[in-house]
């Protein structure tokens, strides 16, 4: 049961001016971070799906324009999806789907929007290497200062569509940002930063991250990360570079948590 604290305590972790971007770092523990990893890496070949720039393994059944054709998801990951639902007090039902993606340090998710068969809030939880995600104002923004529910919007998924330039002029209302995603840590995102904005990473091994809106969260961590990953003799010489640059040198593995709220059970039962 969500309680009134649990509440309070997610508040304390909004991000940046753009409702509603929510950042808690570490909010599972180094064994746990290895927990998952290792799970993951047992799973069959056949469980990863493997795209252009990253692969993905789809937990929970398969998402359909008539909703969720359910399948349980396995304990390994209800232990951190009903902690994810608990503390945050955001989803108006267990979360029901899990996207777990992999991306080498030179791949990215193009900017998109989720589909519509997702209730409006998402949960990311970041494993392995850290990366940046880009929110940019949504295409249609630019044509126009009417709210984005009455116009047509140009839908794109996870996994299909065009590369989406942000050429946007409502830019003091739609202020493009970024978020730090490190290690351990679990983005939250609804409302405007999910109705109004693209969100993607980059394919780059490094990422500027100078726009990030979670800098005073994560510049203690940052600073361990990156001084491990640059040999020891560019800390002095690139300072001003490396403070800016995220640089990705390992795998980094995500979690994408949501409800679907159309569920299909037993479709195959008779
Ligand atoms: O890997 C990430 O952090 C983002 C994944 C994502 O946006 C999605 O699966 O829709
Ligand atoms: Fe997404």
């Amino acid at each position: 049961m969500e309680t009134k604290a649990d509440k309070e305590n997610v508040n304390s972790f909004l991000v940046g001016s753009v409702p509603t971007v929510i950042y808690l770092p570490d909010f599972i523990t180094d064994e746990e971070e290895q927990h998952l990893l290792n799970t993951i890496y047992t799973a069959p070949v056949s469980k990863w799906k493997v795209l252009k720039n990253r692969r993905l393994q789809n937990w929970g059944g398969i998402v359909h324009e008539k909703g969720l054709l359910a399948q349980d998801l396995p304990s390994w990951l209800t232990i951190i999806t009903a902690r994810i639902y608990e503390k945050s007090g955001l989803f108006p039902s267990a979360i029901n789907h899990v996207l777990i993606n992999e991306y080498l340090p030179d791949q990215g998710i193009m900017p998109h929007q989720d589909g519509p068969a997702y209730f409006p809030v998402v949960a990311i939880l970041s494993l392995g290497s850290p990366a940046v995600m880009d929110f940019t104002p949504h295409p249609s923004l630019q044509l126009s200062t009417e709210p984005l529910e009455n116009k047509e919007t140009q839908n794109t998924t996870a996994n299909e569509g065009p590369m989406l330039m942000n050429t946007d002029r409502s830019s003091d209302k739609h202020p493009p940002f970024s978020v730090v995603l490190m290690p351990r840590s679990l983005l939250i995102f609804k409302d405007e930063a999910y109705t109004d904005y693209l969100h993607g990473i980059k394919d780059q091994e490094y990422q500027q991250f100078d726009k990030a809106v979670n800098i005073p969260q994560i510049t203690k961590s940052l600073a361990l990360i990156q001084s491990a990953a640059r040999p020891e003799e560019e800390i002095d010489r690139n300072e001003t570079r490396c403070d800016e640059l995220i640089h990705r040198t390992a795998t980094r593995i995500s979690l994408t948590c949501r409800v679907v709220t159309k569920v299909q059970r037993n479709l195959f039962k008779f």
